[in-house]
């Protein structure tokens, strides 16, 4: 039988980001591609947020994110922050360290009682840290266009790894676009070797930028909270935003702060509880 049978998870979202939150440190087991898309046929979710016992001193877990797809990824910045609001109801604390995949992770509570930061660490921009299939020296703009050579639909994206590959595209309208469509075209785009994350991105000025994501394995959503820290951080590099930037998703409100001191991008934002389960046995009779 899954040691998932029968185990208690927590229905949350991140500002529209569909998210379950698993606890497994107390089972040693790793979640497999086929469970993962059981358990998002039983309760639907962008991302599945496991944590399995720390690896690390100083670390409350190991943090492994599924996308709906069963696929894995390195970060989840609006599921890191179901995780800690989860984890600082429950001990009553307000800072704590997380390691996934990505990297060590920072987060804390504030500036308000109901807002919670990760530190998301320092984005990558070199074409072999997206990745990319091929080089391109400056990644602030890549080749890349979909539509007719001479008109095309959507074009010179911006590519940013935030712990995960992401490609915007930088457009006057983001709701001008059909993405459902367009989303997966781009996710898989042979230019993307581990695909990518996909969003369209208007600045509206300085202090403030519009956006949608269609995320790698797991489909159009209400808000990425890593898709929101990579739009920050290639808008200021492309000198057309500051450094702290107001972030509007479909689903909700972001600050983004790409910090000068290290290069560190923090994110904050709400986290909300939804309700609680335990998964039926039978969810997983025919898994692997
Ligand atoms: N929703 C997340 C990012 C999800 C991961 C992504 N689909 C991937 O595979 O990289 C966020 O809030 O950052």
């Amino acid at each position: 039988m899954s040691a998932l049978a029968n185990h208690a998870f927590a229905k949350m979202n991140g500002i529209g980001n569909e998210i379950v939150v698993l606890d497994l440190r107390d089972v040693k087991h790793v979640v497999t591609p086929d469970e993962a898309r059981a358990v998002a046929s039983r309760v639907p979710y962008d991302q599945l947020m496991v944590l399995q016992p720390p690896r690390l001193d100083g670390t409350e877990a190991f943090i492994r994110i599924y996308n709906n797809d069963g696929s894995e990824s390195g970060a989840c910045g609006n599921g890191m922050r179901c995780v800690v609001r989860r984890l600082f109801e429950a001990t009553g604390q307000a800072a704590a360290t997380f390691e996934t995949r990505a990297g060590l992770l920072n987060c804390w509570q504030g500036p308000a009682p109901d807002l919670y930061t990760v530190d998301m660490g320092v984005p990558k921009f070199a074409w072999q840290d997206i990745p990319l299939a091929e080089e391109f020296r400056d990644t602030r703009y890549i080749e890349l266009q979909i539509g007719p050579i001479d008109a095309p639909i959507l074009h010179s994206p911006s590519v940013v790894n935030m712990g995960n590959p992401h490609a915007v595209f930088w457009v006057d309208d983001i709701n001008a676009y059909d993405l459902e469509r367009f989303g997966p075209l781009l996710e898989n785009h042979p230019i993307f070797p581990e695909r990518a994350n996909i969003t369209l991105a208007h600045i509206v000025d300085r202090d403030h930028i519009t956006m949608r994501t269609w995320e790698r394995g797991a489909g159009l959503t209400r808000a990425c909270g890593s898709a929101a820290c990579a739009t920050a951080v290639a808008a200021a590099r492309l000198k057309r935003a500051n450094r702290i930037v107001q972030m509007t998703l479909p689903g909700g409100e972001l600050t983004i702060e790409w910090r000068e001191r290290d290069d560190h991008v923090l994110m904050t934002g709400t986290a909300t509880f939804e309700f609680e389960g335990r998964f039926e046995p039978q969810l997983f009779a025919s898994v692997a």
